[in-house]
C-alpha cells in the first residue's frame, strides 16, 4: 500500500514483493491517487512495478479511499476482504494521512501488518529503480536481489522453439514474455523454475513447487540463431511443460553463452553449468 510519491526507487513496494515471495502469495500493490484522471498516468508506474516483481495493481482514486487524506483503516478491511490478503506491507504515513495506526489495521484485518518506511534508505544508490534494472541487464542478478531482497522474477507462457533440446539431452521450457518484462542480460544462470497452477501436475511435478533450473537467455549463438530466448532447462525432472504460465526466478550468472564449433562442445558445456547450477543453489535458502 502507498501513494504515488514512492513509486520509483521503491523500498516499500520491494519490501512487499520479499513478503509476498517468502509466503509464496501474490504481490499486489494497492496504490492509492488524488484523482481518477491521474490513475490513467499511473499506468506506466504500472508497467515499471510488473517488471520488479509485482503481480497485479489495484488504483484507488483518494476521494473513494478517504477523506482524510490517506487509507483508513475500514477502506483497508473492505479491500482485503476483497483480496484475500495474507499480509500488508504498508507505509504508515499512508493510513489516514499519518494519523491511523497501523497495528490498528491489523487488529481490523486480521492480517499480518508490516510498517515499512520508505524514507529510511540507508544506501541510496541501491534502492532505486535504475540501479537494479542496470545491473539486470548487465547479467549481475546476485546484485539486483541483493538491493531488493528477492530474485528477479520473470513470467512467462511456455511455447514451442526450434525442437532441439531434447536431442540434446537438455529440454528447455521456451518463454513467451509479457511485454513488459525485465529480461536480464544474456547469460547462463542459476534459479528456480515455478509452475503457477497449483492444481497442475505431471510426470512427478507439480505446480506452486520450485524447482531448480539452469536457465539460457541468448541468441543461441551456436546455431546462429537470430530471436533471443529465455529458456529454462528444470534440473532432474521431465514432464509436459507446454501452455503452462511458469515464472523463473534469477540467482546467480554461471557464464556467458558461447559460440561453440560442435554440438559436442555445447552439450559438455551444458553438463558443466548443470553441475554449477547445483552448486549455486546447494547453498541459498531454499
Ligand atoms: C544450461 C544451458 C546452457 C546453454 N548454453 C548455450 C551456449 O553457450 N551457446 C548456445 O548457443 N546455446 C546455449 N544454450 C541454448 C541451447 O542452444 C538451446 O537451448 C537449444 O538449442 C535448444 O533450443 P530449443 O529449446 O529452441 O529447441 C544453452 C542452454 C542451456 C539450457
Ligand atoms: N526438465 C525439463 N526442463 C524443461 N522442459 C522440459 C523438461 N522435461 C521435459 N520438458 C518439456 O520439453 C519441452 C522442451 O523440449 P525441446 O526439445 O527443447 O523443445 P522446444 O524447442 O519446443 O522447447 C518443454 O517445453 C517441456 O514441455
Amino acid at each position: 500500500m502507498c501513494d504515488g510519491s514512492q513509486l520509483g526507487g521503491d523500498r516499500l513496494v520491494w519490501s512487499g514483493v520479499a513478503e509476498a515471495r517468502r509466503l509464496g502469495v501474490a504481490c499486489v500493490l494497492l496504490l492509492l491517487v488524488p484523482s481518477p484522471a491521474e490513475a490513467v498516468a499511473v499506468e506506466d508506474a504500472g508497467r515499471l512495478l510488473a517488471g520488479l516483481g509485482v503481480d497485479a495493481m489495484c488504483v484507488q482514486p483518494l476521494a473513494v479511499a478517504s477523506a482524510r487524506g490517506g487509507w483508513d483503516e475500514s477502506t483497508v478491511a473492505g479491500l482485503v476482504a476483497k483480496l484475500p490478503a495474507v499480509a500488508l506491507v504498508l507505509d504508515p504515513a499512508a493510513v489516514a494521512g499519518g494519523g491511523g495506526d497501523p497495528a490498528a489495521v491489523g487488529r481490523r484485518t486480521g492480517v499480518a501488518v508490516h510498517a515499512v518506511d520508505p524514507s529510511g534508505r540507508r544506501q541510496p544508490d541501491r534502492l532505486s529503480a535504475a540501479y537494479v534494472r542496470e545491473r539486470l541487464l548487465a547479467g549481475d542478478v546476485a546484485a539486483a536481489a541483493e538491493a531488493v531482497g528477492c530474485p528477479h522474477r520473470v513470467t512467462g507462457v511456455v511455447v514451442h522453439g526450434e525442437g532441439r533440446g531434447n536431442g540434446l539431452g537438455f529440454p528447455t521450457a521456451n518463454l513467451a514474455l509479457g511485454e513488459h518484462s525485465v529480461v536480464p542480460g544474456d547469460g547462463i544462470y542459476a534459479g528456480w523454475f515455478t509452475v503457477v497452477d497449483r492444481s497442475w501436475s505431471d510426470g512427478g511435478m507439480a505446480g506452486g513447487v520450485r524447482y531448480p533450473a539452469a536457465i539460457s537467455i541468448s541468441r543461441n549463438p551456436t546455431f546462429a540463431g537470430r530471436r533471443r530466448t529465455v529458456e529454462p532447462h528444470v534440473l532432474d525432472v521431465s514432464a509436459n511443460l507446454y501452455g503452462q504460465t511458469v515464472t523463473t526466478d534469477f540467482v546467480e550468472r554461471v557464464r556467458v553463452p558461447e559460440r561453440f564449433d560442435s554440438i559436442e562442445e555445447l552439450i559438455a558445456a551444458m553438463q558443466r553449468d548443470v553441475e554449477n547450477v547445483r552448486l549455486v543453489l546447494r547453498d541459498v535458502n531454499r
